[in-house]
């Protein structure tokens, strides 16, 4: 135990640099040695990756259609592959947009709102409708969901993050498949501008909750294959790129922003997000939200989409 926190707080000091502005593993660890009883609370100390534990996130894109209404064939099939994955032994985590895409068609707006305080009741509208509709599906496969809303302020707090980490743990522990988003209705950060200190957009969460909650993997289903090394929507002849192992400036001037009035961010936030997972030793994946199905050939490491490989740094 007391080797465990000693080897984890070098390794911390080490990687200091690369969570100067976010650390989400501030669980204390006790350490009792031999008979001097010395207990330390080592703070900031990473966690180890757990291999069968994998946040996926979906993006508005993949939850909706170009309508605005929901895209139930792969919602259906996103709760399917995750309840099997469960019943296999992994620990799935979803980071789920769409809130405000959701609430935007419910409320019968026409377009998305511009308007903070308009998208925060149209997110508050639409999270409720998410989670309905993610409840029945989940319960299809007799799983449990649980809904999990974050702030910047929430996952930059060591009192709040070790909170939510053992939220996570505990959840997990029971077998309930967290249901993640950012709490549009009370954090303007993300929805007004699309920068913000510590998450900024649901790609940036998803690395942040796959680094809080010890995850070995993150997928990111969004409308597209992959990153291409140009927007195919204005590069038609734009190539997939399958690995990756660093974020360039060279791969950061190839991703652009959202593809559709849906989704928000683009490449860009999704490489933010693959920067984090390198860091933290997660691997990162990028791949087509209409192929739920390609989840299984995913984890077991195949070559689908582009997959973000932290080699370096890995804990595991
Ligand atoms: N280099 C690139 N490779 C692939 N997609 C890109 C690239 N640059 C910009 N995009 C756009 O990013 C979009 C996906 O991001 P986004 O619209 O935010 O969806 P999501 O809701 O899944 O986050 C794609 O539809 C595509 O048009
Ligand atoms: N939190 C917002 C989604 C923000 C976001 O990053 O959207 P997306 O680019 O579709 O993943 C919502 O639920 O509408």
């Amino acid at each position: 135990m007391c080797k465990y926190a000693l080897k984890h707080s070098v390794f911390f000091l080490e990687a200091a640099p690369s969570f100067s502005f976010y650390c989400p593993f501030r669980a204390p660890v006790k350490c009792a040695m031999m008979k001097g009883e010395w207990k330390r609370s080592v703070k900031h100390v990473k966690q180890p990756r757990n291999p069968r534990r994998l946040v996926v996130k979906v993006g508005t894109s993949t939850l909706t259609r170009e309508t605005g209404s929901l895209n139930l064939q792969n919602m259906e099939h996103l709760a399917r592959v995750l309840a099997d994955l469960e019943g296999m032994g992994y620990q799935p985590v979803l980071v789920s947009s769409g809130a405000i895409g959701i609430g935007t068609k419910k409320l019968r707006l026409g377009e998305r709102p511009t308007e903070l305080r308009m998208k925060q009741a149209a997110a508050a509208v639409g999270q409720c409708r998410m989670m309905h509709i993610y409840d029945k599906l989940f319960a299809e496969y007799n799983r449990t969901v649980a809904q999990i809303l974050l702030t910047g302020e929430d996952v930059e707090s060591p009192v709040r993050s070790e909170h939510l980490h053992n939220t996570f743990e505990a959840l997990l522990e029971l077998g309930v498949i967290p249901v993640v988003n950012e709490n549009d209705s009370v954090s303007s950060a993300e929805i007004e501008t699309g920068q913000c200190k510590v998450l900024g957009d649901n790609d940036t969460l998803s690395a942040i909750v796959a680094r809080l909650c010890g995850a070995g993997l993150l997928v990111l289903f969004s409308d597209i294959d992959g990153l291409y090394d140009a927007d195919p929507r204005t590069h038609p002849d734009a190539r997939l790129i399958h690995q990756v192992e660093a974020i360039t400036p060279e791969l950061r001037a190839m991703a652009g922003g959202a593809g559709t009035w849906r989704g928000t961010g683009g490449m860009a936030t999704k490489l933010n997000a693959a920067q984090l997972c390198l860091e933290a030793g997660v691997d990162m994946v990028i791949a087509n939200g209409a192929r739920m199905e390609a989840l299984y050939d995913i984890v077991e490491g195949k070559n689908v989409g582009t997959r973000f490989s932290a080699r370096r740094g890995a804990l595991q």
